[in-house]
């Protein structure tokens, strides 16, 4: 056959074969469309409409549908916490290759942080899906007739089809992981009374208008700290169940709090166990001293204007006189009661105690009270009954582990072939405190001046001991009360306060600071 002629046999079977399929599509078109009900054919419509796009863009190697979410940084007049959020989470995304970064740090902030410059992008990837974030920003413009106010906003763009996951987990992940950053790098802040400042400025109620606060840069960690390794361990093991724990608590019904005893001669480190707590945590702490406060309402009043995340730490709890006798609490309170001024009776024990296991665990999470004593004996049994403090704490004596600490802390040694040895036999045969081991180490920056003070104070102590022993027989409590317990200062009733010596030792860094700045221009508060 010519050649032609095959052709045109070939183009007519084609067409013959396309005419009979066009015709049998249009013949199940007709069929379904009779058949199927509307719902389910616009529902099949869309999937396969949606299908074949995706091939097509697949087959002309175009990017699938895109998205774009606008973050503005404000809503109305009120801030936009995804954008604040997005801002915090995207400095863990940035590029460190990037050219061009912006750097920050506010007053109150421990670290440097970086930030994204105008126009700046930067790529994220959350459950297998990609995204990328772009920072835009339009300059303040006073030119054209009225000012615009400068414009900050970012752009999430994505896969369209992924929208759902965004919104419903990935903007709720960045949200949070927002928060721990900045949980992370939140100041801790020390909560007093008399507290000469309020700069707590985060938006909380923190202060509420009954406590001053300034932020605790007490550098005491767990790490710094000299006490039995397997305490430590156990404290730290404690406090990272309780925080993981919200939802325990929630199902067997319990507030979400703890309460710590701590108790040990002076200077063992009770209040350093304190800050380490905090700083650990990152929880506030509120220094409740009873010896302020007149009433049980105005206890209360006190303990309300506390926020979550906290440490409520009442000092030398068996100095408070009267905490001492709960029954005569009691019949107080029953005689009050009776005058109709139940709100208003004296701070008792027991009203402590009430609203520690009452009140409050209604209203607070993620609370954790500490008491501390030199005297866990002169305690009302009351607070020591089991389940009323979570964990007794003992702080006890220095031990030869605790001296490593606190070389290691103090010198930055972790042997002397010379004094290491001495030291610790000495340690282990004297009732000495961590405190006066570290005062000892911080006289000289010279390791074998200081080594030799530890040495001579330990020799002193352990003559003064002897001497002890020869007379005891004779009046063995007079001579026990003119040793150094009783010259603590403690025993006469001049006891520091932690606390307030940690706000006077930061005010007194201010000043030096500003005397460094400001070239002797100074202000005194
Ligand atoms: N266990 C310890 N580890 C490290 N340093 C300690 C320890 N105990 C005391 N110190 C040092 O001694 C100082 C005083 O300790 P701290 O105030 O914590 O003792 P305390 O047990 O609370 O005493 P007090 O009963 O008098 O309140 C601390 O600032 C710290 O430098
Ligand atoms: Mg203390």
């Amino acid at each position: 056959m010519h050649p032609l002629w095959e052709m045109k046999s070939m183009a007519g079977n084609v067409f013959s074969a396309y005419a009979s399929v066009a015709t049998s599509v249009m013949l199940l078109r007709s069929l379904a469309n009779d058949i199927v009900p509307e719902p389910v054919k616009s529902f099949f419509h869309a999937a396969f409409s949606r299908f074949f796009k995706h091939l097509l863009d697949r087959f002309l190697g175009r990017q699938p549908t895109q998205m774009t979410m606008v973050v503005d940084e404000q809503t109305g007049i009120a801030r936009n916490q995804i954008y604040d959020a997005a801002e915090v989470y995207l400095r863990t995304r940035i590029n460190p290759d990037a050219e061009r970064l912006k750097v920050n740090k506010l007053p109150k902030q421990k670290t440097i942080t970086l930030s994204m410059v105008k126009d700046q992008a930067v790529e994220d990837r959350f459950n297998g899906v990609d995204l990328k974030w772009q920072f835009v920003l339009v300059e303040a413009d006073g030119q054209k007739g009225g000012f615009q106010p400068e414009k900050r906003w970012f752009e999430l763009t994505f896969e369209k089809s992924k929208k759902n996951i965004i919104v419903d987990e990935y903007l709720p992940f960045v949200l949070a992981k927002a928060q721990d950053i900045r949980d992370d790098d939140r100041a801790v802040k020390l909560f007093t009374r008399d507290c000469p400042f309020d700069d707590d400025d985060d938006g909380g109620n923190g202060g509420g208008g009954y406590w001053g606060c300034v932020n605790l840069d007490h550098p005491a960690t767990f790490e710094k700290l000299a006490m039995d390794p397997n305490l430590k361990r156990a404290v730290i093991d404690d406090l990272d169940r309780f925080v993981r724990r919200k939802d325990y608590y929630k199902k067997v019904g319990k507030a979400w709090k703890r309460g710590y005893l701590l108790y040990g001669p002076p200077g063992t480190g009770k209040s350093s166990l304190v800050a380490a707590m905090a700083n650990y945590l990152k929880f506030n702490v509120y220094d409740l001293e009873l010896s302020n406060l007149y009433s049980n309402s105005e206890l209360r009043r006190m303990l309300l204007c506390t926020n979550n995340k906290s440490i409520i730490v009442i000092e030398d709890i068996d100095c408070s006189a009267q905490f001492h006798d709960r029954d005569r609490d009691r019949d107080k309170e029953v005689e009050a009661d009776t005058d109709d001024q139940s709100n208003n009776t004296k701070l008792t024990l027991s009203g402590l105690l009430n609203f520690i296991d009452g009140l409050w665990s209604t209203c607070g999470d993620e609370r954790i009270i500490i008491f501390t004593t030199n005297h866990r004996e002169k305690l009302d049994p009351a607070l020591l009954r089991p389940g009323r403090m979570d964990m007794h704490i003992h702080m006890g004596y220095c031990t030869p582990e605790g001296f490593d600490v606190l070389a290691l802390n103090y010198l930055d040694i972790n042997d002397h072939p010379v004094f290491f040895p001495e030291i610790k036999q000495m340690i282990q045969q004297l009732e000495i405190t961590p405190a006066e081991i570290a005062e000892h180490l911080m006289r000289s920056e010279d390791v074998d001046l200081a080594l030799q003070g530890v040495v001579d104070l330990l020799k002193e102590k352990k003559a003064k001991r002897e001497e002890l022993y020869m007379v005891e027989s004779d009046d063995a409590k007079e001579i026990k009360f003119s040793g150094d317990v009783a010259k603590s200062g403690k025993e006469k009733g001049k006891k520091r306060n932690f606390w307030k010596s940690v706000i006077k030792f930061q005010e007194r860094a201010e000043k030096t600071k500003e005397v460094v700045s400001g070239g002797g221009d100074v202000t005194v508060f």
